[in-house]
Order: structure tokens, then sequence, then C-alpha cells
């Protein structure tokens, strides 16, 4: 596939592979020349069984990780040539990343975690948005509660309250509903498909759950180290 950067896509990843080397110098391909594109204004997912490699190409569209081969471009900027300084940078200012862990510090508060991107960016806080996104996931109460208390679904829609008030304009999320319940799930997904469709935003999904991947306007499906499936929902039904 010939993309086009500044014509295709916010997220956009040519001849992109992935090896790791294990400890007696085996080397694993994880995966091998992929072309990826995610549009502005979208929710791209990426599915496939476990183990296929989906949360480490994501690792690598969003800066995180450095891949073996290959060039990845956010906003036209080409990550893969950044340095760690710049990429930083950059990350910070335009990037939300949803982490699979959650990555809360555990001993601080929950709303202290969710001020903490912005703190260290010094940013304005709207205190209104966050009560609100507190409201809609059914966390209003506990804003004092150490995050180590809470359950993995509670840290879990804390996460992602942390990475919306921070306004990114790419949003990376890896299993976001992996600790949910169908409904818990479907409330966090809606909230990210909806950010997705404003202006400006492009959010990237891993999930292995089908039914929600097919919410998503354009889905990849990984398998093998490689693509066996992308487009829109339609063309993959
Ligand atoms: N840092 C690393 N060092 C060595 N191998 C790694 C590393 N990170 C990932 N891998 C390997 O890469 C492969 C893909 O892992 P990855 O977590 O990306 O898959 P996944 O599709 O997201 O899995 P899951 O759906 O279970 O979360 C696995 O075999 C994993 O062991």
């Amino acid at each position: 596939m010939k993309v086009n950067i500044m014509r295709d896509g916010v997220v956009v990843a040519e001849q992109l592979s992935k090896n790791f080397v294990s400890g007696d110098g085996t080397p694993t391909v994880v995966f091998n020349d992929l072309s990826f594109v995610a549009a502005g204004g979208a929710m791209t997912a990426i599915t496939g069984p476990s183990g296929c490699g989906k949360s480490t190409l994501l690792y690598c569209l969003s800066g995180l990780e450095q891949p073996s081969q290959g060039n990845v471009w956010v906003l036209g900027e080409e990550l893969t040539k950044k340095n760690q300084r710049n990429l930083a940078l950059f990350r910070r200012s335009h990037i939300g990343f949803v982490f699979q862990s959650y990555n809360l510090v555990p001993s601080m508060t929950v709303r202290d975690n969710i001020l903490l991107p912005l703190t260290l960016s010094h940013r304005k806080v709207d205190q209104g948005s966050i009560d609100a996104l507190m409201d809609k996931f059914h966390l209003s109460g506990h804003d004092n509660d150490a995050a180590s208390s809470l359950s993995g679904g509670e840290q879990q829609r804390v996460s992602l309250i942390r990475t919306l008030v921070a306004d990114p304009d790419v949003v990376f999320a890896d299993e976001p509903t992996g600790a949910l319940d169908q409904k818990s799930g479907q409330l966090v997904f809606s909230q990210l498909r909806d950010f997705s469709h404003r202006p400006g935003k492009c959010v990237v999904v891993v999930t292995h759950d089908l039914r929600l991947a097919r919410q998503c306007d354009v889905v990849y499906t990984m398998s093998d180290g490689g693509f066996v499936a992308s487009g829109n929902v339609e063309e993959q039904a």
C-alpha cells in the first residue's frame, strides 16, 4: 500500500517490522512489513488472537516503542526520526495512551492520578469536565480514594478519564474494556467513539472483542505477523 501521509491519515505506518531477541539470542518476529493508516475523525480498531502483536504494534504506532524497521508518522510528523527528547515532547502535546494495565500511581488518589498529566505539563484544569466524566463512569465519590483501593474495572475507567481530560489529538487505547463487564465496556467504548468523531481527533483501539471492533469505522485484523484483513466494517462483513 502506498500512502500519502498528508492526505491519508493522522497515524500512518509504512513497512513496519518488529523483532525481539530473547535471552538466549533467539530472534522472534512479532510482525513484518505492515502498512497502517488511521484517519482523523474516526475510530480504527486493531484486532486479532492473543499474542499476535496488537499491543506491540500500538506501542510502535504511538512512539512508546521503536520498530525494528519502517516508519511511523503521527499528525504528519515522523516519530521514527525524532530523538528521545523531541519524541517525549511530541507525545506529551498530542498523544494519549490508555494502557492495558492502567498505569495509575497506586498510592495517589483517584483525582490526583487524573490531574497528573495536566500538572506535569502545566496545563489548565477543567474541574467541571472531570466531574462530568467521573459521574458518567460511575466514579463520583471516589475522588479521594487511593487508586490501589479501586477494582480493576474502576481503575480502567480512571485511566480513560485521565487520558480524555488531557484532550490529546490522538488516543491509543490498549484493550480499554478488558476489565469491564459488557455494560461498562459499552459505555467506555461509546465515549471513545464519540471522542474520535470530534474534529481533529483520532482514536486507535486494540480489542479482541469483535462486537466492539464492529462499532469502529475501520478494522485491521492481525494474524501470524501481518494483517489478514483491513477496511471498513461493511468490507469485513
Ligand atoms: N519486550 C518484549 N520482549 C520479548 N518479546 C516480547 C516483548 N513484548 C512482546 N513480546 C512478544 O511479542 C508477541 C506479541 O505480544 P503482544 O503483547 O504485542 O500481543 P497481543 O496481541 O497484544 O497479545 P494479547 O491480546 O494477549 O494482549 C508475544 O509473543 C510476546 O511474547
